[in-house]
């Protein structure tokens, strides 16, 4: 096992930690990454060669010691850095599968901290509110930790502490950070194309309601009475008079962790179920109630005795707008026609991405994706492959992803993820689409026909390479009516004369050079500056030989053709 950190005596966790000495520390951790990147594309740097082997590796060694300096960097930047793991659209996916493995390992806060602030949020002592209360937490995180007790009515509780602190070195960070963001955007090559200021203000929202216990216990409630049908579906009770904004009991619900396959085994639980319950609990929020649970890491689900979904941790929720279902229904209708102009319009209608003055670019990838993948029978398609995919156009375009794009979207692959743990078979696919065609027979009877005889059409066509090809002509006709296909003209004659021209301009810049050296050389020595002359002389010399070199090279260029 990993040595876990929470001995270490980190900075940030000091009393007498100074806001300059953080601004020194974190600026500090932002130039050396600049650098690091900046040595990144330059081919001196590495030893004997710039390979795609050597790149990955540097990519791969600058992702573990960012993910490290976060560690060290404190609760904020840890946070901040798990949700940077959602955003594949804007980091290479070595920094993204890093920063997936960013895990909380500080140090936990003491007993007496931890009865401190309970009396100061409460107004009681420890005592006096429960029967019993285990001074070791339970589990510790970076921004709290939670404790198991027993009220005075006999419930079973966990009571979640907030770790002291917290909200002044938040203030300090994000006012640091606020400044980096501004440095960013401002910045001619990184600014472009990139809302920093907005990714900065979404952390802030985020980090702030995530600090907030009365809210996430608002968020339990509704999430609870958004699955008051589902018995397979289990939220902790909040205990409202026992809660904060820095303390919040809740109902204990032990359960096995849906990421430990064997414990599950061993308890008799039917894994196929589980993957298939998970898949459709985050198909009922996004779809039905628009408000789902935006962290889904492994951690936070678990099973109970008797099979059911348990929920952990509301802290950080997503949100959907109310006509997300209409807007969903167009993308995959425009998926359906692979028409790239609906798909497009429709993701920008839903939010998912930002309209730019030219979308040709976004239209055309989104295209030669409908194009490439729709071929293949829609159950082969892993939800991770196709958010790959999206992610590979997005990167370097001039348009973003807006946070709770990524959240689904993370979500899902997480939830295939562990679907694929428990049950090997286990396709998200095949769990969306009942839902997907009852959503469908929901819309209007023409478009849903109209869907339906779309799919048939594919099938149909897909099924025959002869019968695809007047298809794939009048594709191809349709494409070039519309200026989507760009023509590559290379002519070997061409080329050959502008490197011979370019090649001719050089070796006059060297002539040039020469004379003026040899000049001044001749100037020096007759004004008794010897060396100066030898110097001179020397360089006229050095260049002479690369001239010639040059000469000799566009001869036998020359020779060649
Ligand atoms: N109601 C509960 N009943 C039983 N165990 C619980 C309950 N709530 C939390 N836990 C346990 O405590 C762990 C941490 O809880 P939670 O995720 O809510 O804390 P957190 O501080 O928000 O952690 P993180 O920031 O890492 O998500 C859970 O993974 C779970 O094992």
């Amino acid at each position: 096992m990993e040595k876990n950190y929470s001995d270490k005596a980190y900075r940030w966790n000091r009393e007498n930690y100074s806001s300059k000495r953080r601004f020194i520390d974190i600026w500090s951790f932002v130039l050396t990454l600049m650098f690091k990147i900046w040595r990144y594309n330059k081919a001196w740097s590495y030893p004997g060669g710039v390979t795609e082997a050597k790149q990955a590796a540097r990519r791969k060694a600058q992702a573990i010691w960012i993910r490290n300096t976060l560690l060290d960097l404190g609760p904020t930047f840890i946070k901040v850095g798990q949700l940077f793991s959602t955003r594949a659209d804007i980091f290479p996916s070595e920094y993204v599968e890093e920063l997936s493995k960013l895990q909380d390992r500080v140090p936990a806060f003491s007993y007496e901290q931890v009865e401190a602030i309970i009396e100061q949020e409460l107004g009681k002592k420890v005592p006096e509110l429960f029967q019993s209360f285990e001074p070791v937490p339970l589990a510790a995180a970076s921004l709290g930790q939670v404790h198991k007790a027993v009220l005075y009515s006999g419930e079973a509780v966990v009571v979640k502490v907030q770790r002291p602190g917290l909200k002044k070195l938040f203030e300090i960070d994000l006012q640091i950070l606020k400044g980096i963001a501004r440095y960013f955007q401002n910045h001619p090559k990184w600014g472009r194309g990139r809302d920093w200021i907005g990714i900065y203000e979404e952390c802030c929202r985020i980090l702030w309601e995530e600090i907030d216990y009365l809210n996430e216990g608002r968020n339990a409630d509704a999430f609870r009475r958004n699955f008051r049908a589902y018995s397979w579906v289990k939220v902790p009770k909040v205990y409202w008079r026992y809660a904060s904004s820095r303390v919040l009991t809740l109902e204990y619900v032990p359960g096995i962790k849906i990421s430990q396959y064997d414990a599950l085994e061993a308890a008799g639980i039917d894994r196929k179920a589980i993957a298939r319950y998970g898949a459709q609990a985050y198909l009922h929020q996004l779809l039905n109630n628009g408000f789902f649970h935006a962290d889904p890491h492994p951690g936070n689900l678990a099973v109970s005795a008797d099979g059911a979904l348990i929920f952990y941790d509301f802290g950080m929720m997503g949100k959907i707008k109310s006509n997300v279902r209409e807007g969903l229904m167009e993308t995959l209708f425009g998926i359906a026609q692979k028409n790239g102009d609906r798909v497009v319009q429709s993701l920008i209608d839903l939010g998912a991405i930002a309209p730019v003055d030219d979308m040709g670019p976004v239209r055309r990838s989104v295209q030669y994706m409908l194009d490439n993948f729709m071929d293949k029978p829609f159950e082969n398609q892993s939800v991770a492959a196709i958010s790959d995919d999206l992610y590979e156009i997005a990167y370097d375009q001039p348009f973003r992803f807006p946070a709770t794009f990524t959240f689904v979207m993370r979500a899902f692959s997480t939830l295939e993820g562990v679907g694929k743990g428990l049950d090997p078979e286990f396709n998200f696919m095949e769990v969306a689409k009942p839902y997907a065609m009852e959503l469908m027979s929901n819309q209007n009877g023409l478009e849903g026909n109209s869907f339906l005889n779309e799919l048939s059409r594919q099938a149909v066509q897909v099924s025959s390479t002869a019968l695809g090809l007047p298809r794939r002509l009048e594709d191809t006709l349709e494409k070039l009516e519309r200026g989507d296909i760009r023509l590559r003209v290379r002519s070997v004659e061409t080329e050959r004369l502008l490197r011979r021209q370019s090649n001719i301009q050089l070796g006059t810049s060297y002539a040039l050079m020469i004379s003026g050296f040899t000049l001044s050389a001749t100037i020096l020595l007759v004004n008794h500056y010897v060396w100066l002359a030898v110097l001179a002389g020397l360089i006229a010399a050095g260049i002479s030989v690369i001239l010639i070199r040059l000469l000799l090279r566009l001869d036998r260029y020359d020779r060649m053709y």
